[in-house]
């Protein structure tokens, strides 16, 4: 205290006090003590108020953080900066619990917020992606610069200089010779903000990726993810122009014996890739989501792990994930369908045509074999004839809409076991199937008119989502986060935190109506 006193009556006090406090300020070392203990001696030395200097809020709330998450990140000038500030409470818990294992939990519900909200970006930009597609504009940017292209062209001179690299290209020749500039820019401008927004994911995602990494806002576990999904968003920016060019060079066309339009495969890949990256960034979030909460409330975790071990639950995980599978899997044969405009054929539902399926002759027709030996028939067609890649979507359509349904049977039938959120997730993957069954039926009855076909894009998300997010409800909790919870870690973690944190609080009150 005496030492203290002296410190303080110091022309720095503030500056000396704010640097010890950092030093000491050890979560299990009583931070709650130091931390009143702090404010009263500045109180008696005549810095009043000194809990509501903004050094305090900061220092208080930066160890309520640390407490909560065994953050190491802000007491950079504590020499106990790594986990030593764990170990009393590790050895008063079970010896299986870590410091590795904590450090595994602490990302901030922040980082699962930004993370679900970039998700919704993608989702945005798949469906802008469906529009391009849809409004026939896809092809109308013929060169690819990452930085430069940013900016769009400027001036009549350069509007015309974009329009002539256009009319070079296969589309303009062979379909679009009519249109004159008005018509070239509407098309320009829906690739460019496609382009764009691309361009605006990948610097809201890793501008934050690295900040929160950098700052260790996240576990080492989310760390991996985050270097996983910057590398899958870096690679869907090459997918996009590697599909482009598909569409722009005559020799790949003639290839395909294709009118200029990019490759079914390259289009089902860029948007596969799509896919996965919202998927991984939804599902990482929720994690986060579902981990803090559960760390948040012990108690009421213990009870979900019991129902989540509950051997009867164990099919359907298997079930969730294969399900979601499914329907990423019929997503990516209406890639197919879109990128061979499959949807322009057979515009009759349950039928096709006069019959229930096309004769086999047209199912499997030869003339898309390219080997003399014809042993490439059966899958050409398969992935390259119009309309046996719409039966496989329908087929695929039809078989995901009853294992939705037979798996939504089977829930109300395992009601008891499952946890309520699941129960709820499975009524409105029930809800999102239906639905997205319905849109595609009228997609196809009404000859893919815009605005359908493109809901019926964002419906294969949103049942992607309904689908991510059941999987992630009946999964088990990860080893690490069941360690802390069934070895009462987290519970005595969660008191700890109450109590320091209240006691700071009412201590700080105090100070500041004296
Ligand atoms: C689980 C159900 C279904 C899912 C997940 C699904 C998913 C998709 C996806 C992702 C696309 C690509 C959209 C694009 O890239 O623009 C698509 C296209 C299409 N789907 Fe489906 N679909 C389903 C059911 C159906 C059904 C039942 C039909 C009709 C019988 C249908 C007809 C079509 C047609 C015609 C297209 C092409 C639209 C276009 O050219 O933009 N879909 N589907």
């Amino acid at each position: 205290m005496l030492l203290l006193k002296t410190l303080l009556r110091d022309s720095n006090a503030l500056s000396v006090s704010s640097k010890l406090f950092a030093r000491n300020c050890v979560f299990n070392k009583g931070c709650s003590k130091l931390a009143s203990n702090v404010s009263s001696c500045m109180a008696q030395v005549g810095v009043r108020n000194y809990s509501m200097t903004p050094l305090f809020k900061e220092k208080t709330s930066q160890m309520k953080r640390n407490t909560m998450f065994g953050s190491k990140w802000n007491f950079s000038s504590s020499p106990n900066r790594n986990f030593n500030s764990f170990k009393p409470l590790l050895n008063e818990t079970a010896e299986q619990v870590t410091p590795d294992m904590v450090n595994s939990v602490k990302t901030s519900n922040t980082v699962a917020y930004w993370l679900i909200g970039t998700s919704g970006l993608v989702f945005g930009i798949v469906v802008l992606g469906g529009l391009t597609r849809l409004t026939e504009s896809g092809l109308s940017i013929t060169e690819w610069k990452p930085v430069t292209g940013s900016l769009p062209p400027i001036g009549q001179k350069e509007w015309e200089e974009e329009f002539l690299k256009y009319k070079e290209s296969p589309e303009f020749q062979q379909l679009n010779s009519h249109i004159n500039l008005d018509e070239f820019k509407f098309i320009f401008f829906m690739e460019w903000i496609h382009r764009l927004w691309g361009r605006g994911i990948g610097l809201v995602f890793i501008a934050p990726a690295v900040y929160f990494a950098v700052t260790k806002r996240t576990s080492a576990h989310v760390n991996k993810r985050l270097l996983g999904l910057t590398s899958l968003l870096g690679l869907q920016g090459f997918l996009g122009w590697w599909m482009v060019k598909s569409g722009l060079d005559q020799d790949q066309l003639n290839a395909r014996k294709s009118k200029p339009t990019v490759s079914q495969y390259r289009l089902t890949t860029h948007l596969g890739a799509a896919f996965f990256l919202y998927m991984g960034m939804l599902w990482t979030g929720l994690d986060i989501l579902k981990e803090n909460k559960w760390m948040k409330n012990p108690e009421q975790a213990g009870k979900l792990f019991q129902k989540l071990n509950n051997p009867a639950l164990g099919p359907m995980r298997k079930i969730a994930l294969t399900l979601l599978a499914f329907c990423f899997v019929t997503a990516m044969s209406g890639g197919m369908v879109a990128g061979l405009d499959a949807g322009m054929i057979y515009n009759t539902w349950p039928k096709m045509g006069a019959t229930w399926f096309p004769s086999g002759r047209e199912l499997m027709d030869e003339n898309f074999s390219r080997r003399d030996d014809k042993k490439d028939t059966w899958w050409r067609n398969l992935l390259e004839n119009p309309t046996t890649v719409q039966l496989v979507h329908r087929t695929f359509a039809t078989a995901a809409f009853c294992g939705v349904l037979a798996v939504h049977m089977y829930a109300l039938k395992k009601k008891l076991v499952m946890p309520r959120n699941a129960q709820m997730s499975v009524h409105a993957l029930m809800g999102v199937v239906t639905l997205q069954v319905a849109l595609g039926i009228f997609t196809i009855l009404w000859v893919v008119p815009t605005p359908l076909a493109s809901l019926h894009q964002a419906g294969s998300l949103a049942l992607v989502t309904t689908a991510v997010i059941f999987a992630n409800q009946v999964r088990k909790p990860r080893g690490n986060v069941k360690t802390l919870i069934n070895s009462g870690y987290a519970q005595q973690l969660l008191k700890k935190t109450t109590n320091s944190g209240s006691k700071i609080m009412t201590e700080a009150s105090k100070l500041a109506s004296k």
